[in-house]
């Protein structure tokens, strides 16, 4: 049988750009715009949007895949990586692939066991497993082709969540796991062999060795001489963004934070530390540096730029100019010239305590805050970012781009006491691996949170207009000819806006929060949009805004379509806890273990909802009372959580105990 996707190839992604009837790659087209040019929905029949299907992804983890779809046919994939291959007319599944991720290793990734989706290429489906495996299905039955193991070395905590991209006949992942201390880099393979052509490291290594290249040697030289950096590697994963200029024939990666976050511990010398926090353009045929742009220069606030990127044509004073649209976590919208890496602009999007702004070289002109590390102060924005991985789109008739833009409180302050791979107390998760040599809340932080989506105009750098969501988190956006943006949100709504003003014009409850993006796509002459829904990501594993918590889902729309949605399956919080036995001068000595164990996947007791992960503030009393059960070998491992035998003292246990029930009890209403 042949595939659908036979005729998928770098080309065929062009020419599907024109009139974008399929969705053939993950970003809609190689400038992963988002903007689809199909406009038999418009502002004025998009009320008669109705469910044409909805297909169960059989997933209670977070669900961040864009779905691919060609001829009708959609690949889309869920938590642990399983991929799903729908048939469009009916809804009905085609086939599935389970990688069969170890589901015990998913405490090795920092924020959830997610996926953002494949890639199709001449008859094959390409999946990055959270293992590291990247793999290779036949698109027409599901069956393996072959696969690869991405990792350097398995002794780091090395993970995948990111969708690969197909250029030029090579399949291109990168890892994530910098929150761990790794090198980042990327690599290619040959879509139809699997063969390795070319790996870029992101950051130097081992500096008792050669450089690989001059780009790593040029890199060296903005990094503390002493070497320190590869004590955790250094970091710079590129973990998510990947797009690609055919006719430059450069392809370029968004690269992430520090090994660890704190630059005083990876560099104690300083340095801007390339090319952490950068986009960078390569080769695509040889994995070769061309140019780069550091966003934040000696990162010190997990400031990561893998946030997805766009490329657009704009005129920018009377001169079209080929640019790069970007919005990083560190909360400035960037302008970039992507034939030579030039700075063009830069401007806050949300409302920023750790720069000023950005000088005409395009280096930001930092705040006194900003490294004033001996003390716990708010870093707007957070480590969740200004915009994390959450897709934006770009629609040239209104010049706008649609922003999904948040705020998480946190205050950071550096670990004087870090050493790697100390599990020092109470840097979060440092006993799970984590190496961020940061403290996170050490006092409570003053800012407030929010999520919004924003229209932004990037040649004027400045706010259209914009809608206030009731939390951040929200899903990534798409936009259409038909000038409408959709997005979902973190409190279960599908909802679509007119893309000149901002104004609500449909919504559909979703059952559970949504974090990923819709896509829409043409099937025998009729316009499709459809969303996978499924809470989770990071800051999904601890809090919730949704009364449901219903299965990772597709849902597909149609004008007129009356399906019926599935039954929505209510959340039960539980009763705050009450009755464990504990003793209170442990409370103080429980906090510090349970931060460096706990709170990043649990949240705060009593005080976090629980997300995907359960609040142990609102477990039943014997669960705590028989912690040691669950942390010891306990049956949680199979679903992703650590064992913590010989990490943890069955004392240690007693402290987490007394902490949970003492904050669940300072935390219980007084009457
Ligand atoms: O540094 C890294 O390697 C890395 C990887 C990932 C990832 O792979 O999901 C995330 C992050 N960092 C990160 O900083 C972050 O905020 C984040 C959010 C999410 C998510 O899926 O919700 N992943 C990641
Ligand atoms: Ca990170």
């Amino acid at each position: 049988m042949r595939s659908v996707t036979a005729r998928i190839d770098t080309q065929s992604i062009r020419d599907n750009a024109q009139a974008t009837r399929d969705w053939p790659s993950h970003g809609l087209d190689h400038g992963e715009t988002r903007f689809s040019r199909l406009k038999q929905l418009d502002t004025e029949n998009v009320k008669r949007l109705g469910l044409a299907w909805s297909y169960d992804l059989e997933s209670t983890r977070g669900v961040e895949a864009t779905p691919v779809v060609v001829d009708g046919i959609m690949y889309v994939s869920a938590s642990w990586s399983v991929v799903h291959a729908v048939d469009v007319r009916s809804g009905k599944r085609l086939w599935s692939f389970d990688p069969k991720v170890d589901r015990a290793s998913g405490f090795k990734g920092c924020c959830d066991v997610v996926n953002r989706g494949v890639a199709v290429y001449q008859g094959k489906v390409f999946v990055a497993a959270f293992d590291g495996r990247l793999i290779a299905l036949d698109a027409a039955t599901g069956a393996k082709v072959w696969e690869k193991d991405t990792i350097v070395d398995r002794k780091y905590s090395y993970t995948i969540t990111g969708a690969p991209r197909v250029f030029k006949g090579k399949v291109i992942i990168g890892n994530g796991g910098a929150e761990y201390g790794v090198r980042g880099y990327i690599t290619a393979y040959d879509a139809g062999s699997g063969e390795q052509k070319w790996r870029w490291f992101t950051v130097p290594g081992d500096p008792s060795k050669p450089f690989e290249n001059e780009a790593m040697a040029q890199a060296a030289k903005t990094w503390d001489p002493a070497g320190k950096w590869w004590e955790a590697g250094g970091g710079g994963t590129a973990w998510d963004t990947m797009a690609f200029d055919p006719e430059l024939n450069l392809m370029y990666i968004g690269t992430g934070n520090g090994s660890p976050w704190a630059r005083s511990k990876r560099s104690p010398g300083g340095g801007d530390n390339l090319y952490l926090a950068s986009i960078v353009a390569l080769d695509p045929d040889t994995g070769k540096y061309v140019w780069h742009y550091q966003e934040t220069p000696g990162d010190n606030w997990d400031f990561t730029s893998t946030q997805p990127m766009i490329l657009a044509d704009l005129k920018i004073q009377n001169k079209l100019r080929k640019v790069i649209l970007h919005a990083p976590k560190n909360g400035f919208f960037f302008v970039i010239d992507r034939t030579n890496g030039q700075f063009i602009s830069a401007r806050n999007f949300v409302d920023v305590n750790w720069a000023s702004g950005y000088d005409a070289k395009g280096r930001p002109i930092e705040t006194a805050i900003a490294r004033s590390g001996d003390r716990a102060r708010d870093i707007i924005p957070s480590a969740f970012g200004a915009h994390n991985w959450h897709s934006m789109s770009f629609n040239p008739q209104t010049g706008l781009v649609y922003l999904p833009a948040q705020h998480v409180p946190l205050t950071l302050q550096d670990n004087k006491n870090w050493r790697f791979n100390a599990g020092s107390l109470p840097e979060p998760h440092s006993n799970i691996g984590w190496n961020t040599a940061t403290l996170v809340n050490m006092e409570p932080a003053k800012s407030k949170p929010f999520g919004r989506l924003i229209a932004w105009d990037p040649v004027a750098q400045k706010e259209r207009w914009r809608v206030e969501h009731v939390s951040p988190w929200n899903g990534g956006t798409l936009a259409t000819a038909g000038n409408l943006v959709f997005q979902g949100t973190a409190d279960g709504r599908f909802v679509a806006y007119d893309a000149r003003n901002g104004k609500k014009l449909w919504e559909k409850p979703t059952g559970t929060g949504v974090v990923a993006a819709p896509v829409t796509y043409e099937v025998d002459g009729r316009q499709y949009v459809s969303i996978a829904v499924g809470w989770g990501g990071v800051y999904g594993l601890a809090a919730r805004h949704t009364e449901r918590k219903g299965p990772g889902t597709v849902y597909t729309f149609v004008l007129d379509g009356k399906a019926e949605p599935p039954s929505f399956v209510a959340y039960q919080q539980g009763k705050l806890l009450q009755g464990v036995p504990y003793d209170k001068s442990q409370v103080s000595a429980g906090t510090a273990l349970y931060v460096s164990n706990c709170a990043f996947c649990h949240g705060v007791p009593g005080v976090d909802r629980g997300g995907n992960i359960p609040n142990l503030g609102y477990m039943d009393p014997a669960f705590i009372e028989h912690l040691d059960k669950f942390v010891f070998k306990g049956p949680a491992t199979s679903r992703g959580m650590p064992d913590f035998t010989g990490k943890l003292s069955p004392q240690d246990v007693e402290k987490i105990k007394a902490f949970i029930q003492g904050t669940a009890d300072a935390v219980r209403p007084k009457n």
